[in-house]
Parts: structure tokens; C-alpha cells; sequence
């Protein structure tokens, strides 16, 4: 688990005696000046200015302040109150029982705190109930006598919005309570849960904005509040929203003794609950709870941004209560911030190893998702358009798991008065070839300087040693910029000529002589390890010599395809375009840009050189691997303890079988390894034969009669 990031606070002070001096009685009240108006956008526009981290970076300096100087922890200081507000589109309603807020740990430390804090208070070792954070936002349901009678947001807790019609919409929530014989419904029960929009959702939702010429929203969190917070419930119920429980308000005639057994009694009366809910018993496990889902936060359905802990015991969350704003029985542990505010410095473009000229934000640097980002792509120009990112915006930067950064669009309050709309360059920022769309209503513009642009030929040597080609280890992108800048080799058919005598031309690939090793520059470890890793890499099977050839829309599972059917280079070299299209993964695009690609002289001279440079150029089929598989679609998903992902593939392809990437009806089995995401549910929802490890090996020797 990590145990610190940005947010975390200051170490605590003691408290100062004596009044507070003037910089920080007017710092706290800008401050919280700024965070009510922060909370007014947040809440009641479903549109902020602020980052979450930047809101919660002054939410923390206030309690800083006031741990300091508690004469400043006034009744009306942000820091007391539930943050929300009620706007005058909706009717208010007061809560039968206040909802509040939680407390935030931002670290494995101020989980210990809160822990230790317990105990203080005469709860030792507890019960502790953990669940995700959901990304949306509160709500409150009442049912009597099972019926749903009214659904508030949170407001500022006391009093919320009347968003009951909208509420009604949502799928997922009932209208009447199923009754059992051992679970009567309650007399009266408010009901808390939060309403989120599943990512996917989400993303379909801001396509249609789009299509419609509409502003699209920044997060499924701000899209989810949007939806909800309609006048019109019909525009809500188009929204594919979710919600799931969290929590009970006020209650008659249900009395649990536990959190968990709250969510038993919801789960029976038909009310959505998260299957993700674990019951521990020690810090230990809640901080690997935390732990594993920090890793697998982009596997659930919806944006989490945490993961709140509870006291189960309902008699002890009485003992512990509440502070004015949230329960002492609960904290909430934020994860990094995925999404920061940055200023937008400039918007730069640049040459990729098919010609592809993509612009890209530069930012002040920024740390997001633990990492520090200067730079982020925007895809290209209609993007910059229809995102209408200028130069000066203060932009959203968002780094969601190992995804690339990306600018989500403006902040647009922010922006300065004088921002120019930014005007995508006519020619190539390489070689200043003036650029081209390659079809007629391409969204990419292109340097058609294919052979000579240095751009281009510098990012195709560096994919020739990438890990799904050659991968040769020694050449990377340093090293790449280096034989080409030093002219030992003009593009990547001279990769596999290589030899000491001319690294010993590339000053990055020599030493200076020892005692004894003459006056001349000698080979360096680097260059004799590349040098070694050339030998290999002549070895690999022929789908990465494909790969390695930048062939549009050759990537590795069109390449292994043409690999498996054809064998050799020189056979797919000979087959027609018919031929090629026919074969099992290949079809028609793929197959109209190899022969394409082979019209080329110059892409010619490149197979021919490594081929006389002794790359292999044919597989040898190993007639002792038995066609187990043959005619069947097999899906890996999740870890396996003794394949790869690629040697999984292999495995299957070398048997005869095919492997996909997505479980349809089509696919015969699918193999579930560790931590497999919604490729598993989809399979048993499909009813495709699921199978393990142990499995798959039993397929692999024996085929389908083998299980
Ligand atoms: N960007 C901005 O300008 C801005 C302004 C205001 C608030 N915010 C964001 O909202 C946060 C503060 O809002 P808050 O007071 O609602 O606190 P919070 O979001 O930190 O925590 C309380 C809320 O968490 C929700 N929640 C989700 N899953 C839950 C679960 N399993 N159990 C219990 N509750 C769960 C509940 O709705 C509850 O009201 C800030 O930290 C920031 O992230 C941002
Ligand atoms: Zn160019």
C-alpha cells in the first residue's frame, strides 16, 4: 500500500496559545471562502473549478489551521458542516435523520491514527466492514411500509433536494420492498446509498453529447450528479444511472446489530448492495483491501476514488457517534487523485513511426496518480477542437491506472480572456513535408515522407527492438537516436549490420581504453551486450519479424495470424490479396495493406537486408505439438502462474486452436487465471465452459476430450 501521496497533511502542531495573528485568521478566511464556492459548483452546478485534490488540499490546511488555532473552528467553518446545499430548481426537504460526511485518511499513517483512536475511545480490536468509495453522489430513499415514498440528495445534510421521480428511474432501485417470512419490511426506513454512472456508461453517454453538439461532462461522477439532478425525470431515465446502498437513516421496526447484517436485511428486501463488502478483523487485512483494490480500481464498473472503513458493530457505532460533520465510526481512505487541475503551456505536435503528426499538451509538471506529467496527448486535431483546448487553459489531466495521460478539456471559467483557438501546423515539425490526410476524411493528418523523415525513422528503429518485435534489450530510444544521429545507420534495415566495427562509430557505445588496450576507443559493456542481443534476436519466430516491418494494421495478433497460415515471409510475400484476406484472422484490411506494403521498394529492401543480415524468415512448424485445438476459440483472461500472456497464446495458436481477446458466443472456453475482470462474468453469462490452470494444461494435452 502507499503510504503517503500529495494531499497528506502537514504533521500536526500543537495547538498555539494566545490569539491567532493576522496572515492566519485572513488565510482561513480565503480559504474557506474558496471552498463554499468550490462546494457550490460542486454541488449545486455538477460543474467545479477544483480538482478534488486541490479541494481537498484546502480542506486540510483549514483543519491544519484550526488544530493550530481553534479559535478559528467556528459553527459555520467548512470544516463543521456536511459540504452541500440545496438548489432552488428542486423543493427542499429535511432528512428524518442527518446524513453526514466521512472523515478522509490519506495514508496507511492516518489509517493507524484512526485506528488507534478506537481504541482510545474503549473500542478495541473491532469488527471492521470495508467497502469501495463509490465515485457519485449521496442519497437518501425513504420507504414506508415498504414503498418508496421520497429520494433527497444530501444537501448540507440536514435538508436535500426532492429528486424522488428522478430516483424512480434508476433500474436498479425498487419502488416496493420485497417482503419474506423472516424479513418483514420495516414500518419506515430511510435508506443511503450513492448513485453513480457505470464508466462505460458514461462513455457512451459523452458520445451522444458529442454527437449532439453538446458539452460533454468531465467525470462519471459530475455526468452521474447531472443525470440525477434533472427537472425532467425522462432525461434521467435515459442515463443507464446505478445505485448502490451504504447505509440505513432512521428506522422503525428494523434494528440490526451489525453493518453488515444491515446490508443482509437490504439485500433480501430486494435493494442493490455491493457483492465487494468484506468483514475483517484486523488492520492488517483492511490495509490489503485497501492495497489490492488501489491495483484493480479500473476493474470495478464504476469509478471508486477509495475505500471506506466501518466499525460493524451497530452497538459500538452508538458508543463512538458522530463529530458536528461525520461519524467517528467510519473513515474514508482516498486513493491518489487520478484527475489534477494543470495550466496548459502549449500544444506542440509530433511525427509517430506512421507518419501520424498528433498534437499534445504541454503542462506545468503536475503529479497525478503518483507520478509526475508535463505532457499529455490530444490525439489530434479535431480532438483539440472538439475539446477546445487553448494555450493558457487550465486543463483536467487525468492518469487512470497505466493509461497514458490525457487532457480531459478546460476548466472554462479559468480562462484567460485573451486565449487564441489553437491552429493545427500545414506541414511536418520533422522535415517540413507539408502534411496529408491519407483518405478522403481521415480525422489524422500524415508526413507522407515516409523513407526520409527523420521523425519516422527514428521511432521505426526504436520499434524494431521493441518487446513485440526483436526485442533487442542494448536498443532502446537513446540508443536508436544515437546510431542514427552518428549515421551508423541511415533506417532500420541497417539494424542487424551492426557490427563492433561499426559501434565502435556510435560514441555511446565505447569507453576509453585500458592500460594496455591500445589508444583507440574500445567496445563498451552496452555495445557488447547489444552486439550479443543482435544474435538472438536474428532467432524470433516470424510473427515478430511481421510486427517488426511497421505494416498498418499488423500488429501482433493480425501477425501471428498471417504466421500461422502462411509460415514464411516469402509465402506471404507470393499470396494474393484474395489469398491473404481468405486466411483464418486476416481479411480484407488487413490483407489490402500488406500487399500495399510489399509494393514498396524501399520496404522491400528492408526484409531483404535482414534476410541477408541472417534474420529467420520462416517458422518451423513442430510437427511434434498434436493439433489438440484445432477449430476452437479459446479466451485467456487474469494471471496464470506458468504462462505468459504471450506463451498462452502461443501454446493455443501452435495446437491450432485461435485466440481471442473478447468472450462472445463464439468462443469455446474461456480460461480464468488470478484477478480476471469482466471477461470471467461475461463468460458465465454467456454460458461459455470456464475453466482454470489445471484446465487449460488438461485442453492443451488432450483437446476437449482431455477435460
Ligand atoms: N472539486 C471540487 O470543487 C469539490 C467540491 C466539493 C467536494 N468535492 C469532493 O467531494 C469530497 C468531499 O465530499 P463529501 O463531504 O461528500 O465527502 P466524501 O466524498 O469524502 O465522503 C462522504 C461521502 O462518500 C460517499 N460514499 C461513497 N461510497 C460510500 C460508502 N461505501 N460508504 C459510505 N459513504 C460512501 C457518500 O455519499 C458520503 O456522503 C472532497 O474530498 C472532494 O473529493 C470536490
Ligand atoms: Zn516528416
Amino acid at each position: 500500500m502507499d503510504t503517503q501521496h500529495d494531499t497528506a497533511p502537514a504533521p500536526a502542531t500543537d495547538p498555539a496559545t494566545g490569539p491567532a495573528p493576522e496572515e492566519a485568521l485572513e488565510e482561513h478566511r480565503r480559504l474557506a471562502e474558496e471552498v463554499d464556492e468550490a462546494r457550490w459548483r460542486y454541488y449545486v452546478l455538477d460543474s467545479p473549478t477544483l480538482s478534488d485534490a486541490d479541494f481537498d488540499r484546502r480542506m486540510r490546511r483549514l483543519e491544519e489551521l484550526e488544530g493550530r488555532f481553534p479559535e478559528l473552528r467556528t459553527p459555520d467553518s467548512p470544516t463543521q458542516k456536511v459540504g452541500g446545499a440545496v438548489s432552488t430548481e428542486f423543493t427542499a426537504v429535511d432528512h428524518l435523520q442527518r446524513m453526514e460526511s466521512l472523515d478522509n485518511a490519506f495514508s496507511a499513517e492516518e489509517l493507524q491514527a484512526w485506528y488507534s483512536r478506537l481504541a482510545r475511545d474503549g473500542v478495541e480490536k473491532p469488527s471492521l466492514l470495508c467497502e469501495l468509495k463509490v465515485d457519485g453522489l449521496a442519497i437518501n430513499i425513504l420507504y414506508e411500509d415498504g414503498r418508496l415514498v421520497r429520494a433527497l440528495t444530501r444537501g448540507d445534510g440536514r435538508t436535500g433536494e426532492d429528486v424522488t421521480p428522478n430516483v424512480r428511474t434508476i433500474d436498479s432501485v425498487p419502488h416496493r420492498l420485497a417482503a419474506t417470512a423472516e424479513r418483514p419490511v420495516p414500518r419506515l426506513l430511510e435508506v443511503r446509498g450513492e448513485v453513480f454512472l457505470p464508466v462505460e456508461a458514461f462513455e457512451r453517454l459523452n458520445e451522444a453529447m458529442t454527437d449532439a453538439g453538446k458539452p460533454v461532462f468531465a467525470n462519471p461522477r459530475n455526468a452521474a450528479a447531472g443525470s440525477l439532478r434533472q427537472k425532467d425525470p425522462r432525461v434521467t431515465a435515459t442515463r443507464a444511472l446505478g445505485m448502490v446502498c451504504h447505509g440505513i437513516g432512521a428506522r422503525e421496526g428494523f434494528e440490526p446489530a451489525s453493518q453488515s447484517g444491515a446490508y443482509d436485511a437490504l439485500r433480501a428486501w430486494g435493494l442493490p448492495t455491493s457483492d465487494r463488502v468484506r468483514v475483517l478483523d484486523t488492520l492488517t487485512e483492511v490495509e490489503e483491501f485497501i492495497a489490492h483494490y488501489g491495483e484493480h480500481r479500473h476493474d470495478v464498473e464504476h469509478e471508486i476514488d477509495g475505500v471506506v472503513v466501518k466499525v460493524d458493530d451497530v452497538a459500538l457505532q452508538r458508543r463512538l457517534g458522530s463529530t458536528s460533520r461525520a461519524p467517528r465510526w467510519a473513515i474514508a481512505y482516498k486513493y491518489p487523485p487520478e484527475e489534477v487541475n494543470a495550466r496548459l503551456l502549449a500544444i506542440e505536435v509530433n511525427t509517430g513511426r506512421t507518419g501520424r503528426v498528433t498534437p499534445y499538451g504541454v503542462m506545468e509538471p503536475v503529479r497525478v496518480a503518483g507520478s509526475t506529467v508535463e505532457m499529455a496527448t490530444l490525439h489530434n486535431a479535431h480532438e483539440v477542437k472538439r475539446k477546445d483546448v487553448r494555450p493558457g487553459d487550465t486543463v483536467i489531466l487525468r492518469k487512470a491506472g497505466d493509461v497514458i495521460p490525457e487532457i480531459v478539456g478546460p476548466v472554462l471559467p479559468l480562462r484567460p480572456a485573451d486565449a487564441p483557438e489553437w491552429v493545427m501546423p500545414t506541414r511536418c515539425p520533422a522535415c517540413g513535408t507539408t502534411l496529408v490526410q491519407q483518405k478522403e476524411g481521415d480525422k489524422d493528418l500524415r508526413c507522407p515522407n515516409h523513407q526520409k523523415c527523420p521523425a519516422q525513422v527514428r521511432e521505426r528503429v526504436f520499434h524494431v527492438a521493441g518487446r513485440g518485435a526483436f526485442d533487442i534489450e542494448g536498443l532502446g530510444y537513446e540508443a536508436a537516436v544515437a546510431l542514427l544521429e552518428a549515421e551508423v545507420i541511415t533506417d532500420e534495415g541497417d539494424v542487424f549490420d551492426l557490427d563492433e566495427a561499426a559501434l565502435l562509430r556510435a560514441p555511446l557505445f565505447t569507453r576509453a581504453p585500458k592500460k594496455g588496450e591500445g589508444d583507440h576507443p574500445v567496445l563498451s559493456a552496452n555495445g557488447q551486450r547489444l552486439l550479443d542481443n543482435l544474435g538472438r534476436a536474428r532467432e524470433v519466430p516470424l510473427w515478430r519479424v511481421l510486427v517488426a516491418l511497421s505494416i498498418r494494421h499488423v500488429g501482433p495478433t493480425a501477425a501471428r495470424a498471417l504466421a500461422t497460415e502462411f509460415g514464411s515471409m516469402e509465402a506471404i510475400r507470393a499470396a494474393s490479396e484474395e489469398q491473404l484476406a481468405a486466411a483464418e484472422g486476416v481479411g480484407p484490411t488487413i490483407a489490402e495493406s500488406v500487399i500495399e506494403w510489399f509494393g514498396v521498394d524501399w520496404h522491400r529492401a528492408i526484409v531483404e537486408k535482414w534476410q541477408r543480415a541472417g534474420v529467420s524468415m520462416a517458422d518451423e512448424r513442430d510437427a511434434s505439438v498434436p493439433r489438440t485445438l484445432e477449430g476452437l476459440t479459446v479466451v485467456v483472461t487474469g494471471s496464470l502462474v506458468d504462462f505468459s500472456r504471450d506463451s498462452a497464446k502461443e501454446a493455443i495458436l501452435a495446437r491450432g486452436g485461435k485466440a481471442a481477446g473478447s468472450v462472445s458466443k463464439k468462443t469455446d472456453y474461456v480460461v480464468v487465471g488470478e484477478s480476471a475482470g469482466s471477461k470471467a462474468d461475461k463468460a458465465e453469462q454467456l454460458g461459455v465452459p470456464i475453466l482454470d490452470e489445471d484446465g487449460f494444461k488438461r485442453l492443451l494435452e488432450g483437446g476437449p476430450d482431455g477435460l
